[in-house]
């Protein structure tokens, strides 16, 4: 195809929409941590670099192509956790397990209510809501959380409200720290999460909050934090949190883990 001077060929129109896809993934990963900053940092260095050297300044090039081949071994290091998603997303939609008609002849098919069961969970954020009992939920998805779990106490329960509402309790020595969930049992109490880098969070999210924004940036958990100040309750997923109501906790958490 002739568009003025422009030769095209259909590799080329692949090739773009490839890079576009690839990017669009990059940018849904990064969005809202501090990656996304750096990310664009290194973006506009590049940018600089081909103009740089489209107009011909050799030395200056030569520095900023030092300066990127270092940039990228130090980018390896900084977006290692996005990376471990990305990778992990695109096991994720390959996985033989997760195809229906292969799990249905390994006989693994768990249905994702059997694999989520949320509802335990949605009853005790509502019951702890409205006693203003405060907490972090952290549910599991595919990344594994057991660095964080060892931070804190082992339970190994079988997940249930009363037992999520027993660990906040007041009288409970495990109260404080989040309570990490994989699929249906209660791995650990007073675990310790990382803290989110985010500065653009209103002013009444304290380091509970943080935390519970800082494990959904560095890994695919969902995290329910219950406001002990105001019993309110907002949910952390992929680097985003928000205060909402227990129907729409509901809502978001089905869509999250069951579609
Ligand atoms: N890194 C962390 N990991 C897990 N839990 C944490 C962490 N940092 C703080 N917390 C929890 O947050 C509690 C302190 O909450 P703080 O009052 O600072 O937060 P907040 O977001 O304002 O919440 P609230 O609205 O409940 O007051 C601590 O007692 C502890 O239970």
């Amino acid at each position: 195809m002739q568009i003025g001077f422009l030769e095209i060929k259909w590799t080329d129109i692949l090739d773009i929409t490839l890079v576009a896809f690839l990017l669009y993934y990059i940018y849904k990963l990064v969005r809202g941590s501090v990656a996304s900053r750096v990310f664009m940092g290194y973006l506009l260095i590049y940018l600089f670099y081909l103009i740089v050297k489209a107009i011909g300044l050799e030395l200056l090039t030569r520095i900023l192509e030092y300066f990127m081949g270092v940039g990228a071994i130090a980018l390896i290091v900084l977006f290692q956790q996005e990376i471990r998603r990305f990778l992990l997303l695109v096991g994720k939609s390959t996985s033989l397990t997760n195809n229906q008609l292969f799990s249905n002849i390994l006989g693994t098919e768990i249905s994702p209510e059997e694999k989520y069961p949320l509802k335990n969970v949605i009853e005790a954020a509502k019951t702890m809501s409205s006693e203003f009992t405060g907490g972090i939920i952290v549910i599991q998805k595919e990344d594994d959380l057991s660095k964080f779990a060892e931070s804190g106490d082992v339970i190994d329960g079988v997940l249930s409200k009363k037992l999520i509402l027993s660990l906040f309790s007041q009288y409970s020595l495990l109260n404080d720290g989040a309570l990490i969930i994989n699929q249906n049992r209660i791995k650990a109490a007073h675990c310790i999460l990382p803290i989110a880098s985010n500065d653009d969070l209103p002013s009444n999210y304290g380091f509970r909050h943080r935390a519970a924004l800082g494990i959904s940036e560095a890994t695919d958990a969902a995290a329910i934090c219950v406001s002990e100040e105001n019993g309110k309750i907002s949910l952390a997923i992929d680097g985003n949190i928000k205060t909402i109501s227990v129907t729409e906790l509901e809502r978001d958490l089905k869509a999250y883990f069951l579609k």
